[in-house]
């Protein structure tokens, strides 16, 4: 699904208009209809609304919910902040209609002191700023975005499109934003969404669709995207009937030193599990038995130290379809040595991670003798220790993608929403996923499930989608039945097979 800015969201709002076509008033009123909607399914006619509204079009849309909330006999009071800005023509039509209709029902409010006294178990709807906002919110208005913070805990929250006070495209750092608990977002994600350093402020994100015209859609090029299944399933392969182990490449692994042995066996499991025809782990001594009896689908090669990795470059040969490097490697100096001369003859896609990626951030003219195509993939420490630190997420971003163009590389940055970025200058954020699996290990069975991919002949993009779609779905699987808190990174590979089922059930 694309992600579009502020500015293309206003372009396929006017396309809409005139080529589906429909008045703007009749587009406000099928938008907020949806939110009015989604409000009835969840909350019954006893439940006081109290509906905030600004005096634009997103104030527009509180009207038409509060106007539709009334005539199903909800207990609305629809709260008009006073700020002296013109209103918007279409505010302006059905402030007419409510003022015609429920009189009784509006309350205006020129200064925080006009905040109303909330009745218990009422629910508060944010409709003050929508995509239109273009500077911080200032003064009184401000003060009534703290009234409402303040409290959060007693009552329920939902955001008309966005929550008042976050800007679309950009950094709201320090601004005053409302938290919502809900935010019910017209047609598409808002890349502020995404951000962790807005965590805080959309709550549970819905995207209703309000019937834009699917012509822009297709024709607008998107820079950012969020992944989906039907995405997914024009990605996956289906196993053929002829196939044998040989069909699905030969993985290496280059992993694990004295200490850190459990990651290698993630990763080499996660690898099987993700359908990797055959697997070699090049471990260190002391990882033989523990490699051997952790995963005995999987080869091993031991190096020629005991305890970490120095000799692996030469293993690496045209056998293998790919290789997978990082997890529990170690940062030694015979190491990173190994490391460079690997890359000076191996040349076909590989992952990158862990102490692997620690390495590059110590030796970072290596990132240069990188093969094209490869996937790094740094949590946001790693990151910045590769690529430098930034004042916020929408400049991280930026540099995450400039840098994938630069050395045409993958990269993906770990995170609620996992983003994705290719050679191309795109960017997908991934949707799947959950707080259990921020947990020791997970980042190790994510580096197995891409190796495994990759050897089964999926492109590194192919491969980056659906492996991050799987890993976060497979997490989803494992705590809805195990919980976010007992979940662990070994579960995520058990899910894995669940995943791959429901996902892509064998009959389609
Ligand atoms: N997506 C769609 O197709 C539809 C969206 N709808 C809704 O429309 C809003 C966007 O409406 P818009 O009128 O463009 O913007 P806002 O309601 O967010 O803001 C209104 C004006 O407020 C001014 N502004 C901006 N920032 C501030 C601020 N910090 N303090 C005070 N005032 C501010 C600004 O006007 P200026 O003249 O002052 O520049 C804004 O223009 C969208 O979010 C949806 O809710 C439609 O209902 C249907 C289709
Ligand atoms: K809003």
């Amino acid at each position: 699904m694309k992600i579009f800015t502020a500015a293309q969201i206003r372009e396929a709002d006017a396309y809409t208009i005139s080529n589906e076509p429909i008045s703007s008033t009749s587009l406000m009123e099928r938008a907020a209809g949806r939110c009015a909607a989604w409000i009835e399914d969840r909350y019954t006619p006893a439940q006081p609304i109290y509906i905030f509204c600004g005096k634009g079009n997103n104030g527009g849309d509180g009207l038409v919910i509060a106007l539709q909330l009334l005539q199903q006999g909800y207990p609305v009071t629809a709260c008009l902040l006073e700020y002296g800005s013109r209103a918007s023509e279409d505010y302006t039509i059905h402030f007419r209609q409510l003022h015609q209709q429920y009189p009784g029902r509006i309350r205006e409010i020129a200064d925080v002191t006009g905040f109303p006294e909330l009745p218990p178990g009422a629910v508060i709807i944010d409709a003050i700023f929508g995509t239109g906002l273009n500077k911080p919110i200032e003064g009184w208005l401000a003060g009534i975005v703290h009234k409402i913070n303040d409290v959060k805990r007693q009552h329920t929250i939902i955001a008309v499109d966005m929550p008042s006070g976050l800007m679309a495209d950009g950094s709201s750092r320090n601004m005053p934003v409302i938290h919502a608990q809900y935010t019910l977002s017209f047609q598409f994600y808002k890349l502020a969404f995404l951000l962790p350093e807005n965590a805080a402020f959309a709550g549970q994100v819905h995207v209703l669709p309000i019937g834009l015209h699917p012509e822009y859609i297709t024709q607008t090029p998107a820079r950012y995207h969020i992944t989906d299944i039907d995405m997914m399933r024009t990605i996956y392969q289906p196993r053929q009937p002829f196939a044998h182990k040989g069909t699905y490449g030969h993985a290496l692994l280059i992993a694990g030193s004295r200490g850190t042995m459990g990651a290698a066996v993630l990763a080499a499991r996660a690898c099987l599990r993700a359908g990797a025809g055959l697997l070699t782990c090049h471990v260190p001594q002391c990882g033989y038995e523990i490699m051997q009896l952790g995963e005995p689908a999987a080869m091993c090669s031991t190096d020629e130290q005991p305890d970490f990795n120095t000799h692996f470059h030469e293993q690496a040969d045209a056998r293998y379809k790919t290789i997978g490097i990082g997890p529990g490697l170690g940062t030694s100096a015979a190491t990173a040595r190994s490391f460079e001369k690997l890359l000076a003859v191996y040349k076909r896609p590989m992952v990158i991670d862990a102490d692997a990626l620690n390495i590059l951030s110590v030796y970072p003219y290596l990132l240069y003798q990188l093969p094209a195509g490869s996937i790094l993939t740094p949590h946001p420490k790693e990151f910045e220790r590769l690529f430098g630190s930034t004042t916020n997420d929408f400049e991280r971003l930026e540099l995450l993608s400039r840098q994938a163009v630069r050395l045409q590389l993958y990269i993906l940055l770990k995170g609620r929403y996992t983003a994705i970025a290719c050679p191309d200058g795109a960017v997908y954020f991934n949707a799947t996923g959950n707080p259990g699996m921020a947990t020791g290990g997970s980042g190790d069975v994510l580096t197995g499930i891409l190796t495994g991919l990759l050897a089964q002949d999926y492109s590194p993009k192919a491969a980056i989608l659906l492996g991050v779609w799987l890993h976060g779905y497979a997490g989803d699987l494992a705590s809805a039945e195990l919980s976010q808190e007992a979940m662990t990174a070994g579960d995520i590979i058990n899910f894995m097979g669940k995943a791959f089922l429901s996902c892509f059930p064998p009959e389609m």
